[in-house]
This record gives C-alpha cells, structure tokens and sequence, in this order.
C-alpha cells in the first residue's frame, strides 16, 4: 500500500544537487502525524544556481534546443513526461496521499490530469508553430505588420499544498510548451511529487536546465526566486497575503506576475432544484480535497423557502462522509495538510461560535478517531482531522462569512430573491469562483453574467477541465491558468513592422545640393 519515500536532492541543471547550506526539511504525513521523510531546503545561494541553470538552457546552442527550437520538438518532451507519469500513477498518488492527506482516490484522479495537462500543452505547443507571423492589418498600405509570439525567458512558478503536483503541472506544461525555461518552487508541506517530477524529466532526458526544481521554505527559496533581476516573471498560486509580498517585490524590478490566490466563493441554491442531486454538489463544493480548493464554494445561499429540507439533507449527508485515513478504501475525507492548517480551521470555528454562529453539524475531531482504543489503534488517534463542519446564522460581517478557511467549513445564509442572492455572492474582497443551481436555466445564466468571478459553475460545483480558463478577479488575483490562456501566460508578443514602399518616407526635406 504505502510507497516508500525516496530521498531526493534539488533538481539544478539536469542534476541532483545537495543544497550549498545542506539544510533539509521533514515531511510529514498529516494522517498520522509521523515524519515520513526529508526534502532538500533551498536558500537563496541555490536559487542563483538554479537561476544560472535555466538561463543558459535557454540560449544553449543560440536556443534552438529549446527556447527558438520548434514546438513540436518541446512537445516530444512534454508527451514523455505525460507517459512516464501515467507509468507511475500509483506510486505518484501514494506519495501525494501521504504527503498532503487527501483520499487516494483523488490524489489517482489528480495524477491523470497531471499527464491530461502535460498531452494537452504539447498539443498547443505544436500548435503554435503555425500561430507564427500571424500578419496584422495596417490602415496604410506602404507598411505591413506581424506578430511573433516568443516564450518570456525564464520564469519562477511557486505553488501550494492542496494539489501539490497538478498545480505544479498546470504551470510547468505551459511554460515548457512556450519555450520557456523555469525554475518551481513547490509547497515544503507537499513537495515529494515535484521531487519525483524532476526524476521524470532526469529520465525523459528534458536539455539540463529546462526544469529546475528547488523544494525549501518560502521566505528562503520562493522570496529569493520572486525578487531575482534574471527570473522574467513569476507565476504563483496560494494565499493573498504570500502573493501580495510576491507582487511588491517583482514590483521593484517591474516584472510581470500571475497571481492565482484566495477566495470565498458563494454556491446559490434556488428552490427549484432536485434537492438530492443539489445537495451532493453542495458538500463537493466544500469538502473534497478535504476543503482545501481556493476555488472551494465555501459560502451556501439557499432559497428560504427550501433553506429547512436542504440543510437537515445535507447535514445527513455530511455526517455520512466517510472520514479515515486516506488509503482505507472509500475514503472521502482525510486530515487537513498540516498541524498549523488543523488549528487555524478550528479557530476559525470556535471564533464562528463565539461570535453567535450556529455550528449545526462537524467542525471538531472526529467521533470514531477520538475514541479508538489507544493500544489497539494509536495512529489513528494521531491526524490532523476535521469533521466536515456546517456553520449557520452567520452575518455578513463576520470571519466565517469573509474570510477563506481552506478547510472543511461551509457558512450559510438565506436568501428570497435573485437580486438579494447575487448581491449575498458578490459582498466578497474574493473574486475567483461562483455556482448557481436551479432548474431556470434563463435565471442560472443571467446569474452567471452577474457573478462577479472568474470561474462559474452551473448545477454543480469544481469539476476543473485543462481547456478551460482558470483564475479570479478582485482580491483572487489576475491571470488566467489552463487553456490557451495558460499558454499566452508564458508568450511575449512582438510586433513587426516593415516599410514596404519604394518611395523615400519624405517627412523631412533632403538638405538642398550646394
Ligand atoms: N488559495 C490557495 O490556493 C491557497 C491558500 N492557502 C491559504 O494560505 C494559508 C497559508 O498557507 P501557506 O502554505 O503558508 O500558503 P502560502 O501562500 O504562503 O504558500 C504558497 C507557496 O508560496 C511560498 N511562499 C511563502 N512565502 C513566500 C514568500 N514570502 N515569497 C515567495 N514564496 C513564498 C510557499 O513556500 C509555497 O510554496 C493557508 O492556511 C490557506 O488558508 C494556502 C495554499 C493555497
Ligand atoms: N483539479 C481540480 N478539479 N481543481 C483544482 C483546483 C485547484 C485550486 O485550488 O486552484
Ligand atoms: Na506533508
């Protein structure tokens, strides 16, 4: 069952690399609490080794075996990186379940978008050969004009926790598939799959340097990256307040960045849904990968007139999930990532609580992990569990209503008309996603366009597909991940314009023959 952690080193330059300070980090597996592991800490002095690595991969041999070589000689690259992973699945989802604690079920399904996400940036990577020289119209027709699309240099892509390895992906694949060199800096709460990662592209044979990937904390190893003067850009999913210091420190050097950050996204039920199937969309909104999705629809608005049905269905549901340790068979929640994710969930609760909220199911530990027998099972007296927790009379102004958990926790309010509704979704400093369930499907689109979110779902809530646009407005930052915006993330565009006339340009008189 549970795979054996490989120690790795630092992935610079196509090699294993000790760090220079030979600092590590613990890995822990939060489901039971035990040090399973170490990863390599990266300090700034390996930042600049990594750097250093991805800007001469990408003028090797004046670029043309990467940066200036066609796309679908990255693409080869990209579809033997897909295929290895597929190779790997079990062993990549074992590490993932153990490292971050979501069930394994979800980690298997993270690892086939992982290689879904890698096949599709080599699709778009032999795609943009043709997009070339794409001619502009010009009102004069002394002048013609092109567009050349070039990857943006090297680029610095820090990722979070909750889906350690696709997050990574959905940045790799893209800036990869553009010609782009990089340098990743994974969470150091889940960073054993970007490891196994870079033993992929060790054996695919990616050029050295085209991938660096340095694990370590993030003020050591990310604020070194995001403040590098030879890093072009910096693309970054996690908390706002990480991305706001990313931001002011790129600022300095007027680098570029993509922010993917938090939210506290609304899931508006309207009273002509199938209760049932609303319900089950409700709960996935909020509770798969253990509540942990910055895209997670944490805020329930539901129609009054349905408000009792629904919530004694769902919190039969909800006290139904099947809560253990991420490898036992069914699982559908496992413990939140780490044990400072544990108490900021519970604090978030018991400051609901405290400041009159209704805890109307869950949001401490669970029953059957609290009273197992210790000589018989300890470890499962160990893990950083929350019960699914459903939390109502909440006001607008408090924490649980306007702030993002990244736990198992979903608030609740009531609404009567659609326009109290859409006004309830949009009393948010978060802009990432949105859901409207209702059979009306006039009313789910005009509820759609009012949203204000990057992403909206429409009678269900997180199902994500490569193809699709990803990432927020308002306070969840700007950028769009996935899709031929992932694409364009990581492509500079240039403009170039001839004289194509035989005359002189005559703006100036010639100087008069003496
Ligand atoms: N919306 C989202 O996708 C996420 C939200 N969060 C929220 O943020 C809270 C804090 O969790 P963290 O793991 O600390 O999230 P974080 O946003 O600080 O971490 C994300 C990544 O940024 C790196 N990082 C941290 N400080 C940095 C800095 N100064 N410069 C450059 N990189 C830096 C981290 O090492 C990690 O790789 C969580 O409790 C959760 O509520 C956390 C992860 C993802
Ligand atoms: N894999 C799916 N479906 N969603 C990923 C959402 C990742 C996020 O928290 O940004
Ligand atoms: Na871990």
């Amino acid at each position: 069952m549970a795979t054996k952690v490989p120690r790795r080193q630092l992935f610079i330059g196509g090699q294993w690399t000790v760090p220079v300070r030979r600092k590590t980090l613990p890995v822990v597996n939060p489901a039971t609490e035990e040090i399973i592991g170490d990863i390599p800490a990266a300090t700034s002095e390996d930042v600049e080794l990594a750097v250093e690595a991805a800007r001469k991969a990408l003028t090797r041999n004046n670029g043309k075996d990467w940066s200036r070589a066609s796309g679908a000689v990255r693409a080869r690259y990209l579809r033997a990186i897909a295929a290895k992973v597929t190779e790997r699945k079990s062993e990549l989802a074992n590490l993932e379940a153990m490292d971050c604690g979501k069930p394994l079920d979800e980690a298997a399904w993270d690892m086939d978008d992982v290689a879904g996400c890698f096949e599709y940036y080599a699709d778009l990577a032999e795609g943009l050969d043709a997009k070339q020289k794409a001619p502009l119209s010009l009102p004069m027709d002394t002048f013609k004009g092109y567009v050349l699309k070039e990857p943006i240099g090297v680029v610095g892509l820090i990722t979070p926790w909750n889906y350690p390895l696709l997050m990574a992906v959905w940045k790799v694949a893209p800036s990869l598939a553009a010609g782009c060199t990089a340098i990743l800096k994974p969470s150091e709460l889940a960073s054993l799959t970007c490891l196994e990662l870079a033993d992929i592209c060790r054996e695919v044979g990616l050029p050295p340097g085209v991938l660096n990937i340095l694990t370590g904390l993030g003020t050591e190893a990310g604020a070194p990256l995001a403040s590098h003067p030879h890093v072009d850009k910096i693309v970054f999913t996690g908390s706002t307040a990480t991305g706001r210091n990313i931001m002011t420190s790129a600022a300095q050097l007027v680098k570029p960045v993509s922010l993917e950050l938090g939210g506290k996204s609304p899931i508006i039920v309207f009273d002509d849904v199938e209760i049932d199937k609303a319900v089950e969309w409700t709960m996935f909104g909020c509770f798969w990968t253990n509540g942990q999705i910055c895209s997670a629809t944490s805020r329930l608005l539901v129609h009054e007139r349905i408000a009792d049905e629904f919530l004694d269905k769902l919190v039969k549901w909800t006290k139904n999930i099947k809560i253990s340790d991420p490898f036992e068979e069914g699982c559908r929640l496992g413990p939140v990532v780490s044990k400072g994710q544990y108490e900021r969930v519970m604090k978030f609760v018991a400051n609901a609580r405290n400041e009159g909220a209704t805890v109307l199911c869950g949001g401490a530990r669970p029953e059957h992990l609290k009273n197992v027998l210790y000589f018989v099972w300890q470890h499962l007296k160990k893990g950083y569990f929350v019960e699914p927790a459903i939390i109502s009379n909440v006001t607008t102004s408090m924490d649980i209503w306007r702030e993002e958990v990244f736990g198992p926790v979903l608030c609740v309010k009531t609404f009567s008309t659609e326009d109290e509704a859409i006004h309830l979704a949009n009393d948010s400093q978060y802009g990432l996603a949105g859901a409207v369930l209702s059979n009306d499907l006039d009313r789910c689109d005009r509820v759609s366009k009012a949203l204000e979110a990057g992403i909206v779902w429409v009678n269900c809530s997180q199902p994500c597909f490569t193809q699709a646009p990803w990432g927020g407005t308002k306070r969840s930052g700007f950028g769009r991940e996935l899709g031929e915006w992932g694409l364009e993330n990581y492509l500079s565009v240039k403009q170039v314009t001839q004289y194509i006339s035989n005359e002189p340009w005559g703006w100036y008189k010639p100087p008069s023959k003496l």
